[in-house]
């Protein structure tokens, strides 16, 4: 099968799933779809169903209900020829060299000798790992073995590539470096099912994601639209002074003299600015942002601390 959708049918559909394990349901009621050429976030608290949502799509759990399709049917592994799936439990052959392990799957996936070896060299040359070629796999850090693993995961240059947590574990440099090289895959026109923690990640790259609570979609949409939904504009303000009791904002304190607004009813920057300085406040700094996913994640999945008892 060449993954490839129809311009109006999206390439991942997801209808009504349902995942029971035993008397437990992981997940409820989940419904969403991945366009053709967008990348997705796959976003959730631990152990909310996401490494569990990709593995019944991929047909390694058998769903308890739903439709789970790619390219509009079920999958199944023979169709996977230009499927790039990083797994969040990576696995390679760690007794042998970095190049062979990298020329093996190559050719697994239909690449020349010569062609999986010239791709490998350059890839291990981007990732600052060409030094480390013929140094056996279990010799290499986890970060290290996780750059191996991506490339892997890319050099077949798949149309739908799904991966669970690819920058997990790495230091904030390799974690921009892993990140230029997802975009580089979108911008080349893959479709990217992408699970992270890391919102800034879902910022730089997602073009829509679903936010995963309670077996069900808590939010859906464009970036854009879900940081509308659970807040949209904020106002930051540094300050000296009181700030005034207003029924134009909520303030949440972030650190001494500097504050978030959030304004009520869409209550105007103008406005809210007249309103602090015609208090008195001396106002040093006075800008306009849209709630950050981290703080929408966090606003999310916070509220569970509210929900959980007998722990007193
Ligand atoms: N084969 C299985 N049998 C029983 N329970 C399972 C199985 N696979 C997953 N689970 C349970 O399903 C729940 C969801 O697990 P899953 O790995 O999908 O979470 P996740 O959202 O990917 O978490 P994380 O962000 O921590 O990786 C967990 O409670 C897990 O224990």
């Amino acid at each position: 099968m060449t993954i490839r959708a129809a311009a109006a049918e999206p390439l991942v559909h997801i209808q009504d799933f349902r995942m029971d394990f035993g008397d437990t349901s992981v997940i409820k009621d989940l419904s969403f779809d991945v366009a053709a050429g967008e990348t997705f976030g796959f976003l959730g608290s631990n152990g909310c169903g996401k490494t569990t949502t990709l593995r019944a799509l991929l047909g390694i759990y058998q769903p308890t209900a739903g439709t789970l399709h790619i390219d509009g049917k079920v999958f199944e592994p023979r169709d996977g020829a230009r499927l790039g799936y990083l797994p969040e439990e990576r696995g390679l052959y760690k007794k042998e060299s970095v190049l062979d392990v990298m020329v093996y799957f190559g050719r697994l996936k239909g690449l020349t000798r010569n062609r999986a070896r010239a791709w490998s060299r350059a890839y291990l040359e981007r990732v600052d790992l060409a030094g480390k070629a013929t140094t056996r796999v279990d010799k290499l850090s986890s970060g290290e073995q996780q750059k191996v693993q991506l490339g892997v995961t890319i050099m077949n240059e798949p149309t739908l590539l799904i991966l669970d947590e690819p920058t997990k574990g790495f230091d904030p440099v390799n974690r921009r470096l892993l990140m230029d090289i997802i975009e580089d895959q979108k911008r080349s026109g893959a479709t990217v099912i992408m699970v992270t923690h890391q919102m800034e990640e879902v910022e730089r790259l997602c073009d829509r994601v679903i936010l995963l609570k309670d077996g069900t979609a808590r939010a859906y949409g464009t970036v854009a639209e879900v940081q509308e939904m659970f807040g949209g504009t904020v106002y930051r303000v540094a300050y000296s002074g009181t700030l005034p009791a207003s029924s134009l904002y909520e303030a949440t304190f972030n650190s001494e003299g500097h504050a978030e607004l959030t304004p009520r009813a869409g209550a105007a920057e103008t406005a809210v600015l007249r309103e602090l300085l015609d208090a008195g406040v001396a106002v040093r700094s006075f800008t306009t942002a849209r709630t950050s996913m981290d703080e929408i994640f966090i606003k999310i999945y916070g509220e569970q601390d509210n929900h959980v008892g007998g722990l007193r």
